[in-house]
């Protein structure tokens, strides 16, 4: 076997980056450890400056083709790729499972569906952009005597896509997909802490006609590689999905060349429960906010629960959390893995230690588990200023707090400088009309949380991001958008 090769539950995975249609390995590694058992998944290339520029030379070789080639085409090699992704789920769920102990049943079932969901979406509404594409406005000025304004999307240029580790794939391909499907070349750098799939999906692109050159995977470590990548002046567009410090750092670097940028970044999200509200409902929502350890972007880590329900709502929540089992990711039975790594599992405990030394209560949890484990922890006591209540864990940790009418907790809600998302749980709709026209959050679900629709506006207020994907808002941001006004036959410029 070569020695590029890593077999990681079965299945053969390439170590090396993918430049412009070839694999290119680095003079040096990193280790890759998996966070299920702490075995050894791999030597993987740790690239330089040097790699992070061939990468970048490589999507600018092959952008003047790909943008050129008919959206029909596009669509179609976007769409073989969806394919490639569902004929090796297994594969990629295993892999993405051992590289970042989130559940294999989850993996399964939702999020590698959903990577082969990416693709095909965006093949469709780059389509369907087409047909929007003669959008007229006529009448108004003097000036104006039917002229016509046909928009266009057009492909924008190289674009460096950076993502995190707690949903690799799944999130990764959210920006690869409308990056591609608009016409530009892409270079990937996955996060350090889970760079398995990422190679996959450069091997499944490749057996679905993607030319060379137009998606390549980088890898090795942000802090080595990234400037290289965000400052690099043949960069048209940046989109980033990790930490507000990082985000601060690519975007001064990226100031260099104004080169436009995505942001989607952390968030601190409230779950507002109202005496009025379906209390069972209201329970599984909470409990809920533990899938993944804890480790997502918009999970509602702030129970607000008006104070005539906070008695009833604690006992039940604490009922049903006592039953989550934890464990192996890899078992059908387990509800929450271990964190993604012992880095990760000291900055959530480090939150937690400082929060119970400054008065909070765990009413349960509280405490490491075996392992790279943390047990599920609910917090009272928490003031609202507090660093527990205002700053992002990415862990199983969710506060409680109560509320004593609908303006406090509204007021309670936007007050961190995050505003990801929020979730209302009520069983009176003017009500949530109202709550949601008040809160400061990217998304607002009510009675529900976490119903994604690729069709919709996602992103965050505030520190929790820039711009929105998803639909029309991705191609309005991988694309540059052109207006062409022509005047109507026989109008004379001089009016
Ligand atoms: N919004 C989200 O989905 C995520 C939020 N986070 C938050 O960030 C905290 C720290 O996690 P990290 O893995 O350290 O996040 P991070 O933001 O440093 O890492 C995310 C990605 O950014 C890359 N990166 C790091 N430094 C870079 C640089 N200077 N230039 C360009 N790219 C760079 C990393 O290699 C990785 O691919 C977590 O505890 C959590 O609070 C982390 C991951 C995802
Ligand atoms: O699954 C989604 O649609 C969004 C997930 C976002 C995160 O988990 C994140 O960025 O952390």
């Amino acid at each position: 076997m070569s020695a590029h090769l890593t077999t990681v539950a079965g299945v053969n995975v390439d170590t090396r980056h993918w430049i412009g249609g070839e694999r290119v390995a680095s003079a040096e590694t990193f280790t890759d450890v998996s966070p299920v058992d702490g075995s050894t998944l791999g030597e993987i290339s740790r690239a330089t400056g040097r790699e992070a520029a061939a990468a970048v030379a490589a999507a600018k070789a092959a952008f003047p083709g790909w943008a050129a080639t008919p959206r029909a085409e596009r669509a179609r090699i976007l769409r073989a790729v969806a394919d490639g992704v569902e004929k090796r789920l297994e594969e990629l769920a295993v892999v993405e499972t051992a590289d970042n102990g989130a559940l294999l049943r989850s993996h399964r079932r939702g999020v590698i569906p959903r990577v082969a969901h990416n693709f095909r979406f965006f093949a469709d509404w780059l389509l369907e952009l087409e047909h929007q594409d003669f959008t007229t406005h006529r009448g108004g000025s003097a000036a104006d005597r039917g002229h016509t304004n046909h928009v266009s999307w057009d492909p924008a240029g190289p674009c460096v896509l950076i993502t995190p580790w707690n949903a690799p794939l799944m999130l990764a391909t959210w920006k690869v997909a409308p990056a591609l499907a608009a016409g530009n070349t892409v270079v990937l750098k996955p996060a350090e802490w889970s760079p398995l799939t990422a190679s996959l999906l450069a091997d499944i692109a490749a057996e679905a006609g993607l030319p060379a050159g137009v998606l390549n995977v980088v890898q090795g470590y942000g802090s080595e590689i990234g400037d290289a990548l965000t400052s690099h002046p043949d960069v048209r567009r940046i989109s980033f999905t990790g930490s507000v410090p990082t985000a601060r750092h690519i975007a001064a670097s990226a100031a260099a060349n104004l080169t436009p940028l995505s942001l989607e970044l952390g968030g601190k999200s409230p779950l507002l429960v109202f005496a009025d509200a379906d209390l069972g409902l209201a329970v599984d929502l909470a409990v809920e906010q533990y899938d993944n350890a804890g480790q997502v972007c918009l999970a509602a880590t702030r129970i607000l629960v008006e104070e005539p329900v906070a008695e009833e709502f604690t006992r039940r929540f604490v009922e049903k959390a006592s039953r989550l089992i934890q464990g192996d990711p890899r078992d059908e039975a387990t509800d929450i893995g271990p964190t993604i790594h012992p880095r990760q599992l000291e900055k959530i405990d480090g939150f937690v230690r400082r929060a119970l030394a400054s008065g909070a209560r765990a009413v349960i949890g509280g405490h490491r588990g075996e392992g790279q484990y943390y047990a599920p922890t609910l917090l009272t006591g928490v003031a609202q200023d507090s660093e527990i209540v205002q700053e992002e864990v990415f862990g199983p940790v969710l506060t409680l707090q109560t509320f004593a009418d609908e303006d406090e907790a509204v007021r309670l809600a936007n007050d961190t400088r995050f505003g990801l998302a929020a979730t209302v749980a009520t069983g009176d709709p003017g009500r949530a009309e109202r709550v949601a026209a008040q809160l400061v959050a990217g998304t607002v679900w009510v009675n529900c949380f976490f119903v994604r629709d690729l069709r919709a506006p996602f992103g965050g207020s505030r520190d929790s991001g820039v711009g929105r994907e998803g639909g029309t808002w991705s191609f309005d941001f991988y694309c540059d958008i052109k207006n062409t006004v022509t005047a109507p036959k026989g109008w004379e410029n001089h009016g």
